[in-house]
Formats: structure tokens, sequence, C-alpha cells
């Protein structure tokens, strides 16, 4: 089972640029978002460098039983052993760029979590989109804990509660970090919907733990 959530923020040293973190008042579920959890400089500075990894491919999605291209760029990486199945499709990892090894170090040493994989998403401009879903693969274990950083554009991110249908939405803004925890998963579905607002990329990465088979 994931290790309980924990945020070592209430000691944070005052250099720690990880300062406020939010806990997001939901039922059924652990929601805490870091907005600034990067500053403008070093996300302005993550955000072209995130850009320019030369593994962005259009995976293809299943959509209502259709095999389609996905609205966006996406790459999974991660340790040896964290092939992942979403979407209808399965994903060897990438090897770990050192870029993304330092985010992942960074991420756990303030949030006490481990992650072993990651998976990156680019959406282009407002007409790119990820729809309705759990993170709720099995190899995610029962209750995932899953690190969600956000650069560029500022995106919408909505949330419904499976059972009772409440609605919630986020602004996940240049370099925020949303961690998502406990029944988040089982209890919540989320999306980024597209948008006719003209915006610019934005890459987010959710770095997860794939449970070992
Ligand atoms: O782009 C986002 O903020 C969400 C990404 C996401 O939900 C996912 O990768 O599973
Ligand atoms: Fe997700």
């Amino acid at each position: 089972m994931a290790a309980a959530p924990s945020i070592r923020c209430s000691s944070c040293r005052a250099s720690d640029v990880t300062a406020a973190w939010t806990r997001l008042d939901w039922p059924d579920g652990d929601f805490r978002l870091a907005p600034s959890f990067w500053s403008t400089a070093e996300s302005d500075d993550l955000l072209a460098a995130l850009d320019a990894l030369p593994d962005w491919r259009q995976h293809r999605v299943r959509l209502f039983g259709r095999d389609v291209p996905s609205p966006r760029l996406s790459a999974w990486y991660g340790d040896a052993g964290t092939g992942y199945r979403y979407s209808g499709h399965y994903h060897e990892p990438l090897p770990w760029p050192p870029l993304l090894q330092r985010l992942r170090e960074r991420i756990a040493a303030t949030t006490g979590h481990r992650f072993n994989a990651v998976l990156a998403n680019r959406y282009r401009d407002g007409g790119d989109a990820m729809g309705w879903h759990s993170d709720n693969e099995p190899e995610l274990g029962a209750r995932p804990v899953i690190a969600s950083a956000s650069f560029g554009g500022v995106r919408r991110f909505l949330l419904r509660h499976r059972d009772s249908g409440r609605r919630e939405a986020l602004d996940l803004g240049h370099g925020s970090l949303l961690l998502m925890a406990g029944d988040s998963q089982r209890c919540w579905q989320h999306a980024v919907p597209r948008t006719r607002r003209a915006i610019g990329l934005r890459i987010n990465l959710t770095f997860r733990l794939i449970q070992p088979p």
C-alpha cells in the first residue's frame, strides 16, 4: 500500500521555494495544491527543457471502442519494470532523462513519497485535452499517490465525484504541483477540457509509483 500522505511543508526551511500548500477541503480524497512549487524563472527554464525532450509522440487511445490519435503528445518514462497499460495500450518505459530524474528527486524530498515512473503530456494549445478518467489502473495500487506538475499555459482541471456527482475545478498554473492521494482516484474522476481561449503550450508531468507485480 502507498505510504500515508505526508507533506513536510509545515517544517519547510525558509530557503525552500515550496512554501505554500493548500489542502482542498473535499470529501473522499486527499488533494493538495502548491500553486508555486517552482519559481517563475525555474518554471520558464523547465518548460523550455521539457519541450525539447526528443520523445514526444501522439499515442493512440481507445475511445468508445475505437482506436484514435490522442488529442495531445505524450511520453512514458520509468525505472525498469514499470511498463504501464493506459487508454487501452501498453507502454514500455523510456529511461529517465536527467531533467526528469532531478524533478522526481525534488518532489520526493518535499512530499516524502517515492515515485518510479512519470507520464508526460504536452498540450500544444487549447485544442489539446484529456478526457474524464481516474488513474486507478491496478498496477498503481489501491490508493495511489500521484504528483502532478504543470508548466506553461494555465489550464482548467475539472473533477467530479463518482457517487455524488459533486464537481470541483482548479486552475493548474505554471510551476504548480498537485498531489492526489488517499481515495482521490477511487472516488473522483478528473479531466482537462478543451478551451477556445487562446492558450499556449502546457506540459504536465504525473509522477506515479508502479507497484511490483
Ligand atoms: O494534464 C493534467 O493536468 C492531467 C493529466 C492527467 O490526468 C494524467 O496524466 O493522468
Ligand atoms: Fe489523470
